[in-house]
């Protein structure tokens, strides 16, 4: 079995992930997913991937959240939003959805706003020791969270942390997912980063609950969620 899916979703997190990127040994390959527990928010994970895809994967799976982990533009996110928007209103108009034919990005005109989507975008910028953070200026008005993650040889699924202190430096109120190489002995070091005053609202796991690629540790993930229900009882 390469996923477990829905025994890690009966555990009932918040979000649950599924990659698209053909060269991660997580790349999710099934022409479905198992149907979930209410309240779980579904997130398709993408890199460099062209808007029909994404688009494609949306319709095909209803996902809630998209999480862009390559060099996506701000002009793209935009898009994206738009797209989706459109997507929304179509299928609430018409019970169907358009066709998707090929899909150009337009530069963004300085006047243009941004447009509500039911499905958000998560854009993912990777760390390492430092960080410019007026690259996120320009993404601001077309996401509605960004994601640190560590930098390393690959996308992402890298499987060690960066040096989270750089964080102190955030600037925007823009809420953020802490990502990137987090374990169970990485526990502490969460806490004191959920005790500052930034706008982080979700902590995302990934390579070291797993077992092989794409097959969770069922039995750590409880330890972390308990973790996270109840912050002072013991790992
Ligand atoms: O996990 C992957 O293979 C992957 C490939 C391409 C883009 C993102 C990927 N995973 C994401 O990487 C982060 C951190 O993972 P880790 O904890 O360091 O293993 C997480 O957001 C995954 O969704």
């Amino acid at each position: 079995m390469k996923y477990n899916t829905a025994a890690v979703a009966a555990l009932q997190p918040d979000y649950l992930g599924f990659i698209f990127y053909e060269k991660s040994p997580r790349n999710y390959d099934l022409e479905e997913i198992p149907s979930l527990p209410l309240g779980i928010k579904k997130v398709g994970v993408f890199v460099n991937a062209s808007l029909d895809f994404v688009l494609e994967k949306v319709q095909q799976f209803g996902f809630d959240i998209l999480q862009l982990h390559g060099n996506e533009s701000p002009e793209y996110c935009s898009e994206l939003r738009k797209l989706n928007a459109e997507l929304v209103s179509a299928s609430y108009l018409d019970n169907e959805a358009p066709a998707l034919s090929e899909i150009e990005v337009p530069a963004l005109s300085p006047v243009e706003q941004p447009v509500p989507s039911s499905v958000e975008v998560w854009k993912v910028f990777s760390i390492k020791d430092a960080f410019d953070f007026s690259v996120l200026g320009a993404y601001e008005p077309y996401v509605d969270a960004f994601l640190f993650d560590t930098k390393g040889k690959e996308k992402g699924g890298n499987g060690y942390t960066f040096d989270w202190e750089v964080l102190k430096d955030y600037p925007s109120k823009k809420p953020f997912v802490l990502s990137g190489g987090i374990g169970l002995d990485e526990l502490d070091s969460v806490k004191n980063m959920l005790k500052t005053d930034l706008p982080l609202f979700a902590i995302d796991v990934n390579s070291k609950f797993e077992d092989q690629p794409g097959l969770k540790n069922t039995s750590d993930l409880e330890k972390l969620l308990c973790f996270f229900r109840n912050p002072d009882s013991a790992k």
